[in-house]
């Protein structure tokens, strides 16, 4: 088999970056203001800075505002909370992110639940999940909306007659991506950590999406010749001797699967860049509808 396609996510997010821009400085043009993004970040746990940073870099050159709140990790409930409840009312914020994970004595689901839905870009409030799943408009998480836009671009909108398996079951990735691929007409399996022989489950797929957070698990032979696999996966391993950081890897084994895929996205440069555009790409979208202005188109 042929060394498979390279799905380039980074070379899409800066396509899609770039008209997000375009369709912000028109917005800003009619209604005077720029579509603005708040991120909220409890604690200082340095993975989770340097996402906010690159959030924030991305609103500004998209022609967005960005408006940052670093909190310190003993941040109390009711504090998070006030926030939340001032940017709600904040004409500026068309779009809320909190950052997850928050520290463990803050309650993830009640903090979310909080959120205006309409300003919830990152699709995790109960309205949002509850509109996908009856097929109403509303948010939809970034990622698993960046994957989907990837599988279209490759194999068109409508994947009828394909198996697609998802593997991993979070709210945030697993459960909507299954539901975007039935959507999209894909006949799909959600596999688990509890999916017996997984391997055989995967080798049906002409579409593997693999969201699990385990380096490398998916390996080149449970992958069909020709399939499309999108790589979800951001997996440090340890540092080599002698190295300050270790490899960023995805959840599939990139060099074995890249002899029997027919496309693959890599990591890093697949998956990642996708969720920060489509989360400008959400944001543009919220501003509109605050504001009162028809939807952007082709986005
Ligand atoms: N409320 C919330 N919303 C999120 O969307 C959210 C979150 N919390 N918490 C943390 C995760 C993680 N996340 C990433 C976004 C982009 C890359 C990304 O662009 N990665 C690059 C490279 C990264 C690197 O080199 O370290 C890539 O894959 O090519 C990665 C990870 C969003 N998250």
């Amino acid at each position: 088999m042929a060394t498979a396609a390279l799905i380039d996510g980074k070379a899409f997010a800066e396509d899609l970056r770039a008209r997000v821009g375009e369709a912000a400085a028109a917005f800003a043009q009619a209604t005077g203001r720029k579509p603005g993004l708040a991120v909220v970040l409890v604690g200082d746990d340095p993975a989770s800075q340097v996402y906010v940073g690159a959030k924030g870099k991305a609103c500004e050159a998209a022609g967005m505002a960005s408006f940052e709140h670093r909190l310190p990790a003993d941040t109390s409930e009711a504090a998070l909370l006030s926030l939340i409840e001032r940017l709600n009312q904040d004409e500026a914020v068309d779009g809320i992110l909190v950052q997850l994970p928050l520290p463990a004595h803050l309650d993830e689901q009640a903090i979310i639940a909080a959120i205006n839905p309409d300003k919830d870009v990152d699709g995790f409030h109960i309205s949002n999940a509850g509109r996908l799943a009856v097929g109403q408009a509303g948010f939809v998480p970034c990622t698993p909306l960046g994957c989907i836009m990837l599988l279209k671009d490759r194999l068109g909108d409508d994947l009828s007659g394909l198996d697609a398996v998802v593997i991993g079951r979070s709210n945030i990735v697993g459960k909507p991506m299954a539901q975007l691929l039935t959507d999209a007409n894909a006949t799909v399996t959600l596999a688990h950590s509890r999916t017996k022989n997984l391997a055989d489950v995967v080798r049906r797929a002409d579409i593997v999406v693999a969201a699990v957070g385990r380096p490398e698990m998916v390996r080149g032979d449970w992958i069909k010749p020709g399939a499309t696999v999108i790589d979800v996966g951001i997996n440090r391993l340890p540092p080599e001797p002698g190295k300050e950081k270790g490899k960023l890897v995805g959840d599939v084994a990139f060099a074995e699967a890249r002899d029997v895929a027919g496309a693959i996205t890599p990591v890093p440069g697949g998956v990642g860049p996708m969720t920060i555009a489509v989360l400008l790409r959400n944001t543009l979208v919220a501003a509109h509808a605050h504001a009162g202005q028809p939807a952007p188109g082709g986005l």
